[in-house]
Formats: C-alpha cells, structure tokens, sequence
C-alpha cells in the first residue's frame, strides 16, 4: 500500500514532485523542500505538512506574494495558490485542492511546530510564522526580515516629529498653489501631508497630478529648509523607462512653477540611486554606507518589490525624508510583495484623525471632506494622500471613463468600447494571425507602420560617417516606436507574447524590415525590437529596458547592427552590441506586467479566447491606463474583460497589519 503524503515525508516529496513535473509549482519549490527534510535528517525531521508548507510558501513568493495565508490556502486554494498554472499543463495525480481539503488550520499549525524549522522571528529558523496575529501567516526568514525591515523603518519614520512653521507652510502653498476652487484640493493637502511627515505616500490614478505635486512639494521644502542650495533631493523610479518619464515630466512641470527655486530632474533607477555591484544582490549604499540625501522621491513605487524597498529604506539616513509616488490600483511587481498597495489599501476613503484634519486646514486652507475623517485613523494613514481627478485625459475621456469604470467594476465597460468615444475600441479577433490585426499592426496611424517607415525610408546612406545623423534617426525611430505598443495578459499559448511576438515580427519583415547587415537566418535584425528581462548591472542596463536593433557605422565605416537604447535626461542614444545582450527577448508585444511604467499614445490589450486566473481588474486597468491617447481591446468578444474586472489580485503580506496606531 503507497504511503499517504500527509503522513509520509518521502510521499509528500513524491506529490510535490508530481506537481513540479506538471508545472503546478516550480522545480525551485520542490527543492526548497526536500532542502528542508535533508537539513532535519537525523535530528528532528520536518512533518510533511511542514514540507508541504515549505513548497507553496515558495510558490506564492514565485505568484508575488511575501508569504503563504494558510487559513485562505485551506479555504479557497485554488484562487490562494494561482492554480491551475496558465496555458497547457496536465492534471497532476492529486491535486494540491485535494490534499490541503484533508487538512485542518489546527492540524497544520501544529505540524509546523518544529524548534529547527519554524520560529516565531528570533533565532534563524529557515522558517517563520509570527505568533498573535489574526492570520496565520507564514513566511521564509529572508521575506520575513524584508518586512520587518521595511516596518521598521517606516514606523520609526512615523514617529518622528517634524517641527514646521505651519503660518509659512500656508503662505508657501498659496503661492505654489494659487486660489483653488471650493472642492477640497487634495495635490495642496498631499503637499502638505508630505511637508509633515518624513515618510509619506502620493497615490493617485494617471494624470492626477503627481508629478505635478511633488515638483511643488519640493519648491516647497526647499524654501522651507534654512539653506534651500544645501538640501540634497534625489529623484529615482524602478525602470530606466520610468525614469526617463519621470525626468521629463519633472522639466515641464518646473517651467510653471510660479517661484524660482533649483530642483534636480535628473532621475536614476532605484538600482543606480544605490549603487549595484555587479554580479551581486547588495548595494554599494546600506545601513552601514547611507546615502547622502534629505530627500528621496520614489516614482511608480507600485513596481517595487519588498526586498528593493527594505534595501532602500535601510539606505537612507534616519532623518532622510521618503516620498512614494505610484498608483495603488496598478498591477504590483511581478516579484514578491505588493508594497505600496499594501501601504495604501485604506487609501480610498482616507482615515484623517481630527487632530490631522484640523491642521491640514491650517496649513492648506483645505477642509477635508467628513466621508475622510476617522478619529481611530492610524499613524500610517495619516501620512497617505489620494488625489482623486485626472487631468490628463482633458481631450481623450474615454481613456479616463474607461479606466474608471474598470477600477470600479463596472457591470459592462465593454459599451464604452461601442463607439461611444473615438478613442476606444474593440476588435473582435477570433485567431492570433487574424487579417484584422495584421491591418492594425501595420496601420501607419494607429500601429507599426510609422515605425516601419521610418527605419526604412529614413535611414541615413551607408556611406554616411557623421555618428550624430546616425543617433537622430535612432532617436527617432525609438520614438515612433513608443507611439504604439500591444500588450498580452499572458506569456504562452497562442494569445501570448511569445506567439504573438513571431506573428508580428513576421509580419513586419514581409512588409519591409529586412535582415540588411546580419545573417539571414539570425534573431537578429534592423528593426527587432526587444525588451531586457534581467539587469545587467555591468552594462548599466534594467529589466524592462526597451532598445531596438538598427544598423550603423563601426569605427571602419563597416555598417554593423547594433542596438540603440534611450538614454534617461536626454535625446541620446547609446548602442550595444546585440551579443552582450544575454537576457532579452522581441517586444512588439509585450506583458503587461512589463509595460508599467511605460506609456503610449496607443496601447492594444490583447486577450486570451479562454478564462484565466491572471486577468484581473488591476491587469485591464494597469493596460489601459497605459494608453495616453487610444486604446484598443483586442479580444474574441467583450465577456472575458467583464470577467476579467470582476476578479481582483489579491496579494498577501502582512505589512499594514502591523504599521503601529496613531502615536499621540
Ligand atoms: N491642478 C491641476 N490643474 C490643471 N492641470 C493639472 C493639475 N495637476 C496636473 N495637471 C496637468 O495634468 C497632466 C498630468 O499631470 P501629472 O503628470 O502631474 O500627473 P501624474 O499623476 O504624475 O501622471 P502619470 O500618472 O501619467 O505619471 C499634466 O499635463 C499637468 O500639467
């Protein structure tokens, strides 16, 4: 008779072997485990509950969550565990929903119990499941130091003090703000949340104003600080991309600043703020070695994961003040932890005590609106701040409506795709190599084809020896190449990026991209476009990086292909050769996941023609708001986004609960 898996640890292993080789979890999760039961061999063995504890603790970290929830893995596993696994796989013999169902809480909590193994913090268990908490949360040691890194620092932050002269704060904020209408105003009051706080989050939808914010934010701390040219602003986002959207975004908003005062808006990705070592996971900047800044802003901190942003945090000096930028609704960061959506999951109706409220009326003239006041607010909520209208979508609301009616789960958002705006639409494609799509690939308007034009009519002649015209035509095929951008919920399967990215690439060199300076049958070729998905810290490149390859001169005047990437803060572009690029793949289409950060005159969304537990609301939201002019639906019909936005993610991590109450 075959032992059972809950009460035989090499049974258990078995199963979850089965799992990896159906590719429910990751081979790095079952490994994880069977690392746990040598580790216990001839001392206390580890149950195979623990064992089992032990491989989808890892699974979640894998699914971006900081740890496992075992009372919502035993009540709902499947939606818990992210199963079953996106595209083809088989059924494994038992599946994890049939073996957590012959599992209690009790039971389980107890065959944790393991001194070696599972601790409650202290000590160096590999394990860790905090005592006294509402949910039984259980975590491996590096995620759990991670959180409680970051608790750290932020409630200390929390509970500092900062003494400010409320009268001048006011006169400052008038004059950055100038009159503002009856309705509260919340870029002002976020302004002056921030002035109070040493740490403090902007959360706000596109074109809420946050850059917008934080530029007078900074007027105003500067002329707030007792030697404005001394106080040391350092500006960072998590992708090369968002930088260079943030730096430029930063310049125009500091030409209508009403006061002249010197802002930085050079902005570096967060990985350079702390300086990386190559071929390593620390930072040349640590608790030992701050950085040297009064003031660091954080832009799209929704990308951040948990161990970037206890790096972060333990970098900056104790009375370095933090501001995080970002947009709570977006998708968190394919890595583990959704930071700031748990920083602001109480963020929408906002939670000012009285005592907050009545200051922010002094020190803004703003009345916070009573649906926003909560005596039992906590410490943390009252340094958040949403703001709540969009300014961008002033010619295109659709775009805004459309976003709107997603986040707020909309019975059918699809009939704003009817032809109500002439921005939205919906293409109904039943095939991933439907004529439909290949005519809007290749639409010169509203697809690749003004790219495709300009590689191919606009190319400087071979003989051209001048760098610079070779720079600008780069530089302008980069940017006809930001106007528009498909992107897919998924990886695999037909209706993912890997398939789609082969249709499209071919497509697009039957119509006129052309091997030209390569080998024929090469991946590469001018025009390829391709995305990174590793950093390269040695070529000072980040995931997500977007670069296209193009021909140009070598130091003989010899064309050769290289790849020409934006340089954040300015036109330029740099070239790579495509052999040092070892982790990138095509990007005419890209995830979603991948495109935070980025936005396009056009985004097309395409869908899968099958249900899947990755398309959530956050997903339909986080393309869409991608879009600054156009958006486009790609999908079979309108039902699977209604789906879609009727699923939320939900990411487990046990940082709000323990962000400290209102320290009086
Ligand atoms: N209070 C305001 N009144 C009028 N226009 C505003 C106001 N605040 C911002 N804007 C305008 O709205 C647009 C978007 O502002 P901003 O870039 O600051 O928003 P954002 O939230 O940072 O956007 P994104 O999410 O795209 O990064 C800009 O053109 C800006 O000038």
């Amino acid at each position: 008779m075959t032992a059972h898996p809950l009460n035989n640890a090499d049974a258990m292993l078995a199963t979850l072997e089965d799992w990896a080789d159906a590719g429910w979890i990751r081979w790095l999760d079952l490994e994880l485990a069977r690392f746990i039961h040598t580790q216990t061999i001839n001392s206390q063995a580890a149950s195979p509950a623990l064992l089992l504890a032990t491989a989808l603790c890892s699974h979640q970290n894998g699914h971006g969550h900081a740890c496992l929830d075992l009372a919502h893995c035993l009540a709902d596993p499947h939606r818990a565990l992210s199963l079953p696994p996106d595209g083809k796989h088989r059924q494994p013999a038992v599946s994890p929903a049939e073996l957590l169902a012959q599992l209690n809480l009790q039971d389980w909590l107890r065959q944790l119990e393991n001194p070696l193994l599972t601790g409650a913090g202290e000590g160096n268990t590999p394990m860790v499941l905090p005592p006294e908490q509402s949910k039984h949360l259980l975590y491996l040691r590096r995620y759990w130091q991670y959180e409680q890194a970051i608790l750290k620092q932020i409630n200390q932050r929390l509970k500092q003090t900062i003494t400010l002269d409320t009268a001048h704060l006011r006169q400052i904020l008038d004059q950055l703000f100038g009159n503002t209408t009856d309705d509260c105003d919340w870029q002002k009051v976020a302004c002056a949340v921030a002035a109070a706080n040493p740490f403090s989050i902007i959360t706000g939808g596109p074109g809420t104003g946050k850059t917008t914010t934080v530029v007078r934010l900074l007027a105003a701390l500067t002329q707030l600080h007792d030697k404005p040219q001394a106080l040391r602003i350092r500006l960072a986002a998590p992708t090369g991309k968002a930088a260079v959207r943030l730096s430029e975004s930063i310049s125009r908003q500091l030409q209508q600043l009403p006061v002249s005062v010197v802002i930085p808006d050079e902005v570096s990705t967060i990985h350079r703020l702390l300086g990386s070592v190559p071929g390593s996971r620390h930072f040349r900047h640590h608790a030992g070695n701050p950085l040297s800044a009064d003031v660091v802003v954080v832009d799209e901190a929704s990308m951040v994961d948990i161990e970037l942003m206890a790096q972060l945090l333990e970098a900056l000096p104790a009375d370095c003040r933090l501001i995080l930028l970002g947009d709570k609704d977006q998708l968190a960061s394919v890595e583990a932890g959704a930071v700031l959506g748990s920083l602001c999951e109480r963020a929408d109706r906002a939670h000012y005590t009285r005592q907050t409220a009545e200051w922010l009326q002094q020190a803004s003239g703003q009345t916070i609106p009573a649906a926003c006041r909560d005596d039992d607010g906590q410490s943390l909520d009252q340094a958040i701040t949403m703001l709540r209208y969009s300014h961008r979508f002033g010619q295109v609301p659709g775009i805004g409506a459309l976003a709107n009616a997603v986040n707020q789960q909309s019975d059918s958002p699809d009939d704003l795709l009817q032809g109500t705006y002439s921005e939205l639409r919906h293409l109904a494609v039943t095939a991933y190599n439907d004529p439909g799509l290949r005519r809007l690939v290749l639409d010169k308007t509203h697809g690749y084809g003004h790219y495709l034009d300009v590689i191919t009519t606009q190319q400087p002649a071979a003989d051209n020896s001048d760098s610079q015209t070779w720079n600008d035509w780069a530089a302008k095929v980069l940017d006809a190449f930001a106007r528009f951008r498909l992107l897919a919920a998924i990886h695999s399967s037909e209706w993912g990026t890997e398939v789609l990215n082969q249709q499209i690439s071919g497509w697009l060199q039957s119509a006129g991209l052309e091997h030209g300076t390569g080998p024929t049958d090469s991946e590469w070729y001018s025009g390829r476009a391709i995305i990174l998905t590793r950093n390269d810290y040695n070529l000072g490149l980040m995931n997500g990086d977007t670069g296209i390859a193009l021909p140009c001169p070598d130091a003989n005047g010899n064309l050769v292909l290289r790849v020409a990437f934006p340089v954040a803060s300015t036109e330029q572009v740099r070239w790579v050769s495509p052999a040092r690029l070892q982790a990138c793949q095509t990007a005419f289409v890209m995830t979603v996941h991948k495109s935070q950060g980025s936005e396009f005159a056009h985004t097309a969304l395409v869908l899968p023609d099958f249900d899947s537990p990755v398309l959530t609301r956050e997903l339909v939201y986080t393309a869409v708001t991608r879009a600054s002019e156009r958006f486009t639906l790609i999908a079979r019909d309108a039902e699977l986004m209604r789906k879609a936005i009727s699923r939320r993610v939900f990411r487990t991590s046990g940082l709000l609960r323990d962000t400290r109450p209102i320290q009086a």
